[in-house]
C-alpha cells in the first residue's frame, strides 16, 4: 500500500506510506492522491484535507528519483504535467488544506507542502527547495505559488538557495503556520485544525471560494503550467543528469 486515507473527526487525512523511500511521490502515490482528493471533495462529513507522511524521518522526499530519474523528452514532461495539475487540483480545492509536515521535507515535497493551505511542521523537520542543486527548477509549479504566498524576495532567495532549511528559518519566512511539538504531535496538529472542523461546510466552502479567486485567474494558470514546462525543458540537461547520476546509479 502506497498510500492511505484515513478519517477523523471532520478530518480526511492523506498519508504517503513508503517510509523506506522517504516518501517520494512515485505515479501509485500520484493515482492515489487523486482518488483521496475526489473523495474527500465528495465527501460531506468531511472539512478538512490533510496529507502526512508515514513514519518517523519524512513528510515527502518529492518525485521519485528511482521511478522519474529515466524519463526524458515527453514521458518527463508528462510525469511533471501531471502531478502540477494534482497540485493545481489541491490549490483549489473546495475544503481548508494541510500539510502535516512530520519531517524531511525535500523538493517536490515542499511544492505538495506548499500547494495546501496550512503547513504545520514537527520540531526539528528540515525543509529544502533543493530543485537548482539538481540543475532542475521546481517542477509542479512551486515558484508561482512560492511567490504568491510568500513576500517575493523571500520567496527568490529560498529558491536560489536550494538548501535544506531549518524549521524555524520556514517559520520566519512565512511558510511555516506552525512549529508543533515532536512529543505531542499528534495531539497538538489535532487541536490546530479542530476549530475549522467545528465551522459549517457551506462556511468553508464559501471562504474557499473566495480565497479560491486568485488562482483560477487565465494569468495564475498560464504562469503555473509555464513553470513545468521550463523544468521539463531541464530535466534532460546534462546539468541535471550529472547531479542524478549518484542516485541512478545506486537504483
Ligand atoms: C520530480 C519533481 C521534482 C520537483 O519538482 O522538485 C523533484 O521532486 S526531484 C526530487 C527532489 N528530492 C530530492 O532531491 C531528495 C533526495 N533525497 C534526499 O536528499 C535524502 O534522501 C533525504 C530526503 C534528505 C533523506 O535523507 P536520509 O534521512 O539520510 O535518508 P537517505 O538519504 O538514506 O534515504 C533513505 C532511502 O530513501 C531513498 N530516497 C530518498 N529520497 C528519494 C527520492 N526523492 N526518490 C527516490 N528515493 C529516495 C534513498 O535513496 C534511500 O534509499 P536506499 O539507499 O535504498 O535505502
Amino acid at each position: 500500500m502506497e498510500a492511505m486515507l484515513e478519517h477523523h473527526d471532520g478530518i480526511a487525512l492523506f498519508t504517503i506510506c513508503r517510509p523506506e523511500k522517504r516518501n517520494a511521490i512515485n505515479f501509485a502515490v500520484m493515482e492515489a492522491l487523486e482518488e483521496a482528493m475526489e473523495q474527500a471533495a465528495a465527501d460531506r462529513q468531511v472539512k478538512v484535507f490533510a496529507i502526512t507522511g508515514a513514519g518517523s524521518e519524512a513528510f515527502c522526499s518529492g518525485g521519485d528519483l528511482s521511478e522519474f530519474g529515466h524519463l526524458r523528452g515527453t514521458e518527463a514532461r508528462q510525469m511533471l504535467m501531471r502531478m502540477g495539475e494534482l497540485l493545481y487540483r489541491l490549490l483549489t480545492f473546495p475544503k481548508p488544506t494541510v500539510a502535516l509536515v512530520n519531517g524531511t521535507a525535500m523538493g517536490g515535497g515542499c511544492e505538495l507542502a506548499t500547494a495546501c493551505d496550512f503547513r504545520f511542521a514537527k520540531e526539528g523537520s528540515r525543509i529544502g527547495f533543493v530543485q537548482g542543486r539538481l540543475g532542475i527548477t521546481t517542477g509542479w509549479g512551486g515558484a508561482s505559488m512560492l511567490f504568491a504566498k510568500l513576500p517575493y524576495g523571500r520567496a527568490l532567495d529560498l529558491l536560489l538557495r536550494a538548501e535544506p532549511m531549518t524549521a524555524e528559518a520556514m517559520e520566519a519566512c512565512g511558510w511555516i503556520d506552525a512549529i508543533l511539538s515532536a512529543e505531542r504531535w499528534h495531539e497538538q496538529w489535532r487541536e490546530r485544525l479542530a476549530p475549522y472542523a467545528a465551522r459549517s461546510l457551506s462556511v468553508l466552502q464559501a471562504y474557499k471560494a473566495a480565497a479560491g479567486e486568485k488562482w483560477r485567474t487565465t494569468w495564475f494558470r498560464e504562469q503555473f503550467f509555464a513553470e513545468i514546462a521550463r523544468c521539463a525543458e531541464l530535466w534532460g540537461s546534462d546539468e541535471h543528469e550529472q547531479a542524478l547520476r549518484p542516485f541512478l546509479r545506486k537504483n
